[in-house]
């Protein structure tokens, strides 16, 4: 069954025919070069130019506002016509072998049926996602004999037992739970980061972040066994981690719509001991960079941040590798590499063709990867020196990121929120609180030494768990401007029509300005917005406001004339009534007459002809008559 699983597994690393990025991997080398990002940035002359032009641009551009000057931001998912995004894996648990002690359980696998929803896209605030990562026991752990202190129930819970026999067990709920038998794949399949991905093409700002104490497998998860990525492993090697697995995912997306230009650039920096390293570019002295606040993004950003072009597979692999072969990494009693800083690799994903009611549109969305360095307890890391004040650093900055999530899960309180005081809180703002999409995985450890510290994480995934953020799509100003008066535009032209059908006005309304004034308005063709120029664009801009206040204006006044038929029909019904009334009147007096005996037939109730008086003396005739 594992094997099987293994196979299934690789299947997603195996090159397909129609995949260029796979043919022209295959062709190259599979082991990466010493240096894999001098290899992009020597590529040709003139990927150097571009990628030399797209970094001074940056910084030009950064030095004016923030990452991506004049951006819109553009209401979530309602705005958008989202592709059908996959749910979260919700209240999934893999099962894992030990749970039931018997060989033939699902290890690795996952009850599909049981996979549900929590967040619900349509909504205007998603839940961060949360899911645990239980790592298997260790060689040193096993040679200790050390007790399992966790149990899976399965729908997203585990059971922490206590370490004396009269404490109560402590449980707790995710989206899901990935047991020590899960493997690499389970996590891409079922942790909710491809719908992660497939947002940040849609234009969305999202982020992964691995969360836990040192050891417990956070790096492993994000970019696999200590050295893979560094080796320049083969990337179908099944060891790999979420991000490499992300990238092809991401590509396959992305040559999925032929008819949408991207441009992908990727930045991977680390933040050591309170000072943030550009790991593509550290220089000899790793001059640390200054972390600002964009009052137009209303945003915290790097400045001069390095940035590089990727346009294929493998310019993503070597900003890895390289980012990965630059980080602190160093040993202590509890993990042999234990990462000694926190590490964000972005990638921004900016589509630069996209079609929305006709209007080409351009969005920037982005992915970030983020390997927290592990919550040390400093007596059990044995940190002394270096080490030691490594580890108080690190400690600092998840204390405040806890206090942030603390602050924002608790949803009665409005207060500060003290984001300013590590850079970590300020560069991960925006995915905790802001208009991000945030995936949190939560790694821990299944034995006895780890449980105060896995208890610890699993409070805090709970806490982070309660967190609502407001996703929001980024894309440039002028196309947030001309999408906003087209949709308007037709939010005005199904009122309109709505109102004409109401009051019954046809085409003879006004000449039909509507449709004539429609002709006036050009269909912007895909494509061809971004070779418009300016003058063009502000025309347009102005046609569209045009069409808007007329639309308004007609339909103010078909609002107007709505009201005056309502007033007419009120006073219609009201002298209706009346001669009902008067009706009533006479027919009280004729059935008294010995003449007249029968009651006239009006308002007969569940007749088609309601309110048509019949004259039943005619009816009658033959009783007067005998
Ligand atoms: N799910 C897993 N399967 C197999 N091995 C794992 C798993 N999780 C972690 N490991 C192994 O455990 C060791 C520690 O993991 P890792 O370095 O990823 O921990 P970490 O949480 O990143 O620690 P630190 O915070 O100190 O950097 C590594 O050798 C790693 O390969």
């Amino acid at each position: 069954m594992v094997e099987a699983m293994a196979l299934t597994n690789l299947s997603l690393f195996r090159p397909k025919k129609t995949d260029m990025v796979y043919r022209q991997r295959q062709a190259t080398p599979l082991k990466a070069p010493p240096s894999a990002l001098s290899k992009i940035l020597s590529r040709s002359a003139e990927t150097l130019v571009a990628t030399t032009r797209c970094g001074k641009e940056i910084k030009t551009r950064k030095a004016r506002s923030t990452e991506q000057p004049g951006e819109s931001t553009v209401k979530g998912a309602r705005s958008l016509v989202l592709p059908s995004l996959g749910k979260w894996g919700d209240e999934d648990s893999l099962k894992s072998r030990s749970r039931n002690g018997s060989g033939s359980s699902r290890a690795g696998s996952v009850d599909r049926s049981t996979q549900g929803s929590t967040a619900n896209l349509n909504a205007d605030e998603d839940n961060i996602n949360v899911v645990v990562r239980v790592r298997p026991v260790n060689d040193k752990e096993r040679s200790l004999r050390e007790r399992h202190m966790l149990e899976f129930p399965g729908k997203g819970q585990i059971i922490c037992h206590g370490t004396t026999p009269g404490q109560k067990p402590k449980l707790f709920s995710y989206n899901v739970v990935f047991e020590p038998a899960a493997t690499q794949e389970d996590v891409l399949e079922y942790s909710g980061i491809k719908r992660l991905l497939e947002m940040a093409v849609e234009g969305f700002s999202c982020t992964a972040f691995c969360y836990g104490q040192t050891g417990s497998g956070k790096t492993h998860t994000l970019t696999g066994p200590p050295g893979l990525v560094e080796s320049g492993a083969s990337p179908y090697s099944e060891d790999h981690g979420l991000v490499v697995r992300s990238f092809v995912y991401l590509f396959q997306l992305l040559q999925d719509r032929p008819d949408c230009h991207y441009i992908l650039k990727a930045s991977f920096l680390e933040i050591y001991n309170e000072k943030v390293i550009d790991l593509l570019n550290p220089g000899n002295s790793r001059k640390p960079l200054q972390v600002r606040w964009s009052k137009e993004s209303r945003s915290f950003y790097v400045e001069n941040l390095f940035m590089v072009d990727c346009e294929q597979l493998d310019d993503l692999f070597a900003v890895l590798e390289e980012g990965t072969r630059n980080r602190a990494v160093g040993a202590h009693a509890m993990n042999a590499h234990s990462s000694r800083s926190h590490t964000v690799l972005s990638v921004r994903v900016r589509g630069l063709v996209r079609e929305q009611r006709g209007v080409a549109c351009a969005t920037h969305g982005k992915i970030n990867f983020v390997d927290l360095a592990g919550s040390e307890v400093t007596k059990r890391t044995n940190s002394t020196g270096k080490t030691l004040e490594e580890a108080n650093n690190i400690n600092r900055s998840l204390m405040v990121l806890g206090y942030c999530i603390a602050q924002l899960s608790d949803g009665r309180k409005k207060g500060h929120i003290p984001y300013r005081d590590s850079k970590l809180t300020k560069l991960l703002a925006d995915s905790l609180a802001g208009n991000g999409v945030t995936l949190m995985i939560a790694c821990i450890a299944p034995t006895k030494s780890n449980l105060s510290e896995t208890i610890n994480t699993l409070r805090y995934a709970a806490r982070a768990k309660k967190i609502k953020s407001k996703p929001v799509v980024k894309m440039d100003a002028r196309d947030a401007l001309i999408l906003s008066l087209k949709r308007e535009v037709e939010a005005l032209q199904a009122e309109n029509h709505h109102l004409r059908a109401a009051i019954h006005v046809h085409s003879d309304y006004n000449v039909d300005s509507l449709s004539q004034r429609n002709r006036g308005t050009p269909s912007i063709e895909t494509n061809k917005l971004y070779q418009l120029p300016q003058t063009e664009l502000v025309e347009l801009v102005q046609l569209h406001m045009a069409e808007n206040s007329a639309l308004r204006q007609e339909n103010t006044e078909l609002f107007v004339t709505r009201d005056q038929l309502l007033r007419d029909q009120e006073l219609l019904s009201r002298e209706n009534e009346r001669l009902l009334k008067k009706l009533e009147d006479v027919n009280s007096v004729c059935t008294r007459s010995p003449i007249i005996p029968a009651r006239p037939a009006y308002s007969d109730v569940g007749s088609n002809e309601a309110n048509i008086w019949t004259n039943t003396i005619s009816s009658s005739n033959s009783v007067i008559s005998s």
